[in-house]
């Protein structure tokens, strides 16, 4: 294996000049040079000796010469050249490692280790505390009296020196007799005096002994014989039988070697690598010692030339298996400040889905300030994530219960932790998932019904108009109070100006992209505001479940700045969420498994590179928990508003129409059943500015909340051919309305 160093670099650039010394026939080098320089340039070779006299430069590019004969064109020089980076610049350049580990840099990080210490400590000792009385003392007991003999016979062996018996033994057997007398009189000195010293240890033992049975106090002769009983006990420890068991067991992790590397490398199916190691090589370059890095094992590794990172990512769960460990343990990785083939191999030494719920950072902090990035995870390694929300829109998806939802809370709990945030939140999937903060939104609903909707189509056209009025308002803003013409904590403090953090929250959103009625003009909305609103403080979140082009307009998927992407079904939805040629470049949400992998998804945007990042999650308490610190703050800075006041929305004015009265309108008393595509035609025709682009199953979504059900309708179309359609029932339409009147007049 070949690790580089930078002695080999140096002994090997000495070679190199000391090779160049001692070569007569050296290549001239600024004929070199210009030969190269030519060769490049794919012009005809003019100089007479353009090649050299001496020995001829090697080269792969075949060139002509002046007499118009073929010969290589010089591209390598046989010696080395001032060229590249010299020693010294090399090590300028190299890396320097932390002075200070980087987890006792980061506060939330060292608390975590601290707290982890501190719990490992208070259950160790709970756990000794606990089996003190209950096993360590009968154990003791029960061994005090071959404790008494081991020690008694150590005693006698002690005093006759029997330890150096084997050694006078021996030299016997030499006839070494010289050293066996000296050994001999050696023993004699130390056996009379150990006697003596037994005799009178025996004797203030015997004296010991008679005093503690015939002249001191129970309590004494208690703690005499519990120590006698337990020092006893403890001499008499068979070797293979330890008084105490582990309190913890450690997993036994295997250590990642070079080799390991190197095999599982090879046996991922990339054939330069392949056939390296098949001709006895390594095919990879490490470039660093493999290392401990969290808690896993780190490998930086140079991949043969032309093989990339994505190569490796796209074959992960076959490295996994080279490597013999969990697929969530092994994580291969680019290098954000080296080349495309540096794969930075990171061996988690457990399963990242089995890492159990992550805490998140601001679970116990009094408040937050949004102008900060929201804790949001950690990575594989254990490194903690973060995500900035200011300037910034999210987009969150993946295959339904994979952890969008819980996602999205952990960003809503940041935002509701700086008291100047306005909350609007939209959950179009009705299963009450945002429903703990609804005491501190300024817009809030929950629910897939038409009305649930309508009013996050609102919300929508809402913020459209919060985002010119906020264009207008910072334009007029003195330059020196607002330089970049964009939104800091100073002006979102400054509450008369209306320039506060707005975060507005869409889950569930393809329930309203892909709204026959709404959808369309939900889409543009939002595309306007995360174009603009972005400068202005007005952050969206929207978060799918069915990331297509229907269900996410491509102006949107296009242009929101943070993308976190779950486990997803195929390379289309994988783009669709983390943008354009990230599948091809390796970053893969469909290499998590259903289910296994909940909350753990690929986040770009908020570091320099995608990676994976397991989310905090906050159960329904937890959450209620923070909603309640957050409904305090807003109270305290008397920030609360809208729907948490209790205020009716504002609403968008806009034409307002009534679906079942205008169906009424163009269904005649003589047409008892209406094909749904005649009725969606009829309607276009009567309100184009509402029913535009309408089709009959558009129609058949928009009755179908009025309890008006479809069904196949036998017909004649245009041309006269009879046919069954989908269609309605025109005393279905006149029931419904009476119900829905009847309803109205009861309340
Ligand atoms: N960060 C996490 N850590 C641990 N478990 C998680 C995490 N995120 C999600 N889960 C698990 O996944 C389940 C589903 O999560 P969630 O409801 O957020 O998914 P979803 O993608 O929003 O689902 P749907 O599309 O059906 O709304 C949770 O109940 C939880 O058990």
């Amino acid at each position: 294996m070949k690790h580089p160093d930078d002695e080999n670099e140096l002994f090997n650039r000495l070679e190199a000049e000391m090779n160049a010394d001692s070569q007569g026939d050296v290549v001239d080098l600024d004929k070199a040079r210009s030969a190269r320089a030519d060769s490049a340039d794919a012009k005809p070779d003019r100089s007479p000796d353009g090649g050299g006299n001496s020995t001829p430069p090697q080269s792969t590019d075949p060139d002509a010469d002046a007499s118009g004969n073929s010969r290589p064109a010089l591209v390598d020089l046989t010696t080395p050249t001032a060229s590249g980076p010299g020693l010294l610049d090399q090590i300028k350049n190299s890396k320097r490692l932390a002075i200070v580990p980087p987890w006792m840099k980061s506060a939330p990080e060292f608390r975590d280790a601290m707290r982890w210490f501190a719990g490992h400590f208070w259950h160790t000792a709970r756990y000794h505390a606990v089996r003190t009385l209950t096993t360590y003392v009968p154990k003791l007991v029960i061994r005090a009296p071959r404790g008494l003999i081991t020690t008694l016979s150590r005693v006698a062996r002690w005093s006759v020196d029997a330890e150096g018996d084997p050694l006078r033994q021996a030299e016997a057997r030499r006839e070494n007799s010289e050293l066996y007398l000296k050994l001999s009189r050696q023993r004699d000195r130390r056996v009379r005096m150990r006697m003596l010293l037994t005799l009178l240890g025996s004797l203030s033992s015997l004296l010991a002994g008679l005093y503690l049975v015939y002249g001191a106090g129970p309590m004494t002769q208690f703690i005499a014989a519990a120590l006698a009983i337990l020092g006893f006990g403890w001499a008499g420890a068979p070797a293979d039988a330890p008084l105490s068991s582990r309190a913890v067991i450690k997993p036994e992790v295997q250590k990642l070697t070079g080799d390991m590397v190197v095999k599982a490398m090879a046996s991922i199916g990339i054939g330069q690598i392949a056939s390296a190691v098949a001709k006895g090589g390594d095919g990879i370059k490490f470039v660093a010692p493999i290392t401990r890095d969290g808690l896993g094992w780190r490998a930086d590794i140079d991949l043969p030339l032309g093989v990339t990172v994505a190569d490796v990512a796209d074959r992960r769960s076959r490295l996994a298996s080279g490597l013999r460990r969990p697929l969530g343990c092994v994580w291969p990785d680019t290098d954000p400040n080296e080349h495309e083939g540096r794969l930075v191999l990171w061996v988690g030494d457990r399963d990242l889905s089995k890492m159990g719920d992550v805490k998140w950072a601001l679970s116990d902090a009094k408040r937050h300030d949004i102008f900060r990035r929201v804790p949001f995870g950690v990575d594989p390694r254990g490194r903690a994530q973060s995500v900035p929300m200011i300037q910034h829109n999210v987009l969150v998806g993946s295959l339904p219960g994979q952890g969008k939802t819980s996602a999205v809370r952990v960003l809503a709990c940041g935002a509701a932790m700086d008291p100047s945030v306005e909350l609007w939140l939209h959950e179009n999937k009705g299963t009450g998932d945002l429903d703990a903060l609804e005491c501190v939104s300024h817009r809030f609903v929950s629910g897939i019904h038409d009305e649930a909707v309508a009013y996050a189509a609102e919300s929508l056209a809402l913020l459209r108009k919060e985002v010119m009025r906020r264009a207008a308002a910072i334009k007029k803003l003195p330059r020196d109070l607002c330089p970049d013409k964009r939104i800091t904590r100073e002006i979102a403090d400054k509450r008369s100006l209306r320039l506060w953090p707005l975060l507005a929250i869409f889950d569930e959103c393809q329930n309203l992209f892909a709204h026959a009625k709404y959808g369309k003009q939900a889409g543009e909305d939002a595309e306007f505001i995360i174009k603009l609103g972005r400068a202005l403080g007005v952050m969206l979140v929207l978060a799918t479940q069915r990331p297509d082009k229907d269900s996410l307009p491509t102006g949107i998927s296009g242009n929101v700045s943070i993308r976190f992407c779950l486990k997803v079904a195929g390379q289309i939805e994988n783009d669709m969420i983390l943008g354009t040629s990230a599948y091809k470049n390796g970053v893969r949400a469909t290499a998590f498994r259903p289910e296994i992998d909940a909350g753990n998804g690929y986040l770009a945007g908020a570091g320099t590179m995608p990676s994976v990042v397991r989310t905090a999650y906050l159960n329904g308490p937890a959450t209620a928990a923070i909603a309640q610190r957050a409904l305090a703050l807003r109270k305290a800075v008397g920030t609360l508003s809208g729907h948490a006041l209790g205020e009716a929305s504002e609403t968008v004015a806009g034409p307002t129409y009534d679906l079942l009265a205008d169906v009424m309108a163009i269904l005649p008393a003589s047409e008892e059943r209406v094909w749904n595509e005649r009725i969606a035609a009829r309607l276009e025709e009567l309100r184009p500015e509402v029913y535009r682009g309408w089709k009959g199953e558009n129609v058949t979504s928009a009755l179908k909340p009025h309890g008006i059900k479809t069904q196949g309708i036998a017909g004649t179309t245009d041309d006269g051919t009879r046919t069954t359609r989908r269609g309605i029932v025109r005393a279905d339409v006149i029931q419904a309305i009476a119900e829905r009147d009847g309803k109205a007049g009861a309340a």
